[in-house]
Formats: structure tokens, C-alpha cells, sequence
């Protein structure tokens, strides 16, 4: 099936429609004053206010979680954390790649920022114990990213486990571990989707439906009107085709391969620092709880959506 880029828009921009997702929306400006939400109270050294802007305070001394992280998208937003002063505890199933990593990183930024750990997000134990073992070292932990995921439409249950129930399992121990409520200090969750969580995607369809699926959780979640006094903010990121491995498909990994990749191709490739910078500018934004952002090659960064609760008045 051949879709002019007229028509292929239509059909996109329709169906965000449908679903009630706006489709033009004003493009983020960058924040240029702090902010005490969500990483109030400030805790700010003197030594290190040493920066142009805000932008480091923010993040400096946070503690994230980014799970996949030992290559492509995971590994380069553990490392604009890093950049920025925050401490990252990431994790991954490839343990030779990420302890190199790990090695890196701590060489740049100092033993006591970075922790790499094994974490097989499709297991509820390896998840669990991992993320007791960050806090173990840091603390507790502010910002939890679940990023792992795979594209495979030979591997359903896998998919569906890793992309969908891993991120969900990764939310929730950030929620128990973070809510106010509880005794935990507030934090953020961003969960990694994509725009196939927006659109239909007939090459990968269940792909789509896991990611379908986190956007949904992440809307429920950040609908919820306790989120306030838990002290806590969902945000989700939505990237369309990125150059990392996870483009390399195998034949058996799409349906209709040929033209997945005429499409891939006709959509065009974000760069992955195009992607860090969204994944930024929601991780550093005053308010990110409901935010959808999307980040395509042409269309470069944009929200999508803010939810709202529609019960709430109930
Ligand atoms: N690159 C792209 O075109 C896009 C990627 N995404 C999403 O971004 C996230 C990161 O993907 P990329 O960096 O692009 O791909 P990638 O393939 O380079 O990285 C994925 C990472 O997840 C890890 N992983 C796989 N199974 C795991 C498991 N069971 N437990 C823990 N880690 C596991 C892999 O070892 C790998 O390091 C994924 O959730 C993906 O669906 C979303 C939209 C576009
Ligand atoms: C090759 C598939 C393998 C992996 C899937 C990827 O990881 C990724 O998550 C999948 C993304 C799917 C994206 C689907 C649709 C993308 C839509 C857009 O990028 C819309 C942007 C512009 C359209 C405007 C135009 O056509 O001119």
C-alpha cells in the first residue's frame, strides 16, 4: 500500500482526532525560571550554582531510575541526567554493555553518581530487587524512567510483558516508594511510549497495542486527583521512528516488512538527541504530570495532551 505524505498525515492527524488527542499545539518554550514543583525543596548547594540557567539546579542531586538503559535511547537520557547533576541508577538485561557503560560514566562523573544494575523488567523479582538495591545506594529515588522495550511481532508475550507490564510494575514501585502520603518525598514518573501509542500502525500492530496500553496507564495515572498530595507527576514521552537498534528489524519482527520500512523511510529518522532534548524538557518542566509529548522528524517536538480528570467533580 503506497500513502502519499499528504494522505498519510490526514490519516494520522484524523485519527488523533478521533481519539481526541489535539493536534496543533503550541511548541514548549524553554522554562527560564525555577520552579519549586516537582523537585521542591530546593536543596542547592552553593559550590555548584554554577550554571547558565536553571537547568542544572533542577536536576542536581535527583536520583533517577531509567530501565534499558545500557544502549540506544535509556543510555542517552542517563547520561543528560548525569550531565546535569543528577545521580542514575540504570539498569538493563545486558549486563556486559551496561557495566562498560557504567565504567564510562563513572570515570566522567564520579563513583558515587552512577550504578548500573541487572534488571529484567519482564520479571516482578528482578524489577523489585533492583530497585531496592538504587535505594540502597542513593537514598531513595526521585525520577523514575521505564524505558526498556522491545519491537518484535514474533514475540507477543514478550512484548506485551516488557513494553507494557514492565513499565507498569516499574510505575508502581516508584509510586509506592515515592508518595507523600507514605513517607516517601514526591517524584516523577516518565514512561517511554511512542507514537505508536497515539496512531495505528498496521506494520506492527502489537507493538501499537503495548504501547496503546502504557499511554493508557499513564493517562489514568495522571488523572488521578490525589496525585497533588502524593507528590506525584506522570509524564510520558512519545517518539516516532529513532536511529537506534531497535530500527534494525528482521523480516519476522513486522508484518508487511517491506513496507514498514517504506514508511520508516518516508516518515523520516529522529535523531536521538532530538528525543533526549523532549525527554529534557519534560523532566525539567514545572509541571509535567498529564503531558504527552510527541517527537517526530518533521513535526520535531510537540505535547500532545494534558489530561484531565473527567471524575474528579464526581
Ligand atoms: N527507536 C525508536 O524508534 C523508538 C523507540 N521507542 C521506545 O524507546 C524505548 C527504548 O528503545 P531504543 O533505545 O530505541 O531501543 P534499543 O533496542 O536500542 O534499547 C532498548 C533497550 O531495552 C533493553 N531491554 C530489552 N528487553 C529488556 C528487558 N526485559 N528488561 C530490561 N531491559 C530490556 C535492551 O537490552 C536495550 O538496551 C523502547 O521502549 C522503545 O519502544 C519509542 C519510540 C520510537
Ligand atoms: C520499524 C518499526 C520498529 C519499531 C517501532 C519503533 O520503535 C517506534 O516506536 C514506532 C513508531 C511508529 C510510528 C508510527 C507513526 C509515526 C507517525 C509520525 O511520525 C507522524 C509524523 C509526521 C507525519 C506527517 C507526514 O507524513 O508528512
Amino acid at each position: 500500500m503506497n500513502f502519499t505524505p499528504s494522505v498519510l498525515s490526514f490519516i494520522l492527524t484524523a485519527e488523533a482526532e478521533v481519539y481526541g488527542i489535539p493536534t496543533k499545539k503550541p511548541k514548549f518554550h524553554q522554562q527560564v525560571q525555577p520552579s519549586p514543583s516537582p523537585w521542591s525543596p530546593w536543596k542547592v548547594s552553593e559550590n555548584i550554582v554554577t550554571c547558565e540557567n536553571n537547568i542544572i539546579m533542577q536536576l542536581f542531586n535527583r536520583v533517577a531510575f531509567v530501565t534499558g538503559a545500557a544502549q540506544g535511547l535509556g543510555k542517552a537520557f542517563s547520561e543528560a541526567l548525569l550531565n546535569r547533576g543528577a545521580k542514575v541508577c540504570f539498569t538493563d538485561i545486558q549486563v556486559s554493555k551496561g557495566k562498560e557503560v557504567e565504567k564510562t560514566y563513572s570515570d566522567k562523573y564520579g563513583q558515587d553518581r552512577v550504578l548500573f544494575l541487572h534488571c529484567d523488567v519482564s520479571s516482578s523479582a528482578s524489577l523489585a530487587n533492583s530497585f531496592k538495591d538504587a535505594v540502597s545506594k542513593f537514598g531513595h529515588i526521585d525520577l523514575m524512567v521505564n524505558n526498556a522495550g522491545i519491537a518484535d511481532e514474533s514475540r507477543l508475550r514478550d512484548m506485551v510483558n516488557i513494553n507494557l507490564i514492565g513499565a507498569i510494575e516499574g510505575s508502581m514501585l516508584a509510586v509506592e516508594h515515592m508518595r507523600k502520603d507514605k513517607g516517601g518525598k514526591g517524584g516523577v514518573v516518565i514512561n517511554i511510549a511512542s507514537t505508536a501509542g497515539l496512531t495505528g500502525v498496521y506494520f506492527v500492530p502489537s507493538y501499537c497495542a503495548s504501547k496503546f496500553g502504557l499511554v493508557g496507564f499513564h493517562l489514568s495515572w495522571a488523572s488521578n486527583p490525589y496525585n497533588s498530595q502524593m507528590g506525584l507527576q506522570f509524564g510520558c514521552l512519545c517518539p516516532a521512528f529513532t536511529d537506534t537498534d531497535i530500527l534494525n528489524q528482521k523480516e519476522k519482527q513486522m508484518l508487511y516488512f517491506e513496507d514498514g520500512q517504506r514508511i520508516t523511510k518516508h516518515l523520516g529518522i529522529n535523531r536521538v538527541e532530538k528525543v533526549v532534548q523532549g525527554f529534557l524538557q519534560m523532566v525539567e518542566s514545572e509541571n509535567c504530570n498529564g503531558d504527552i509529548i510527541t517527537i517526530t522528524a518533521k513535526e520535531d517536538i510537540q505535547y500532545s495532551r494534558r489530561a484531565s480528570s473527567k471524575m474528579s467533580h464526581l
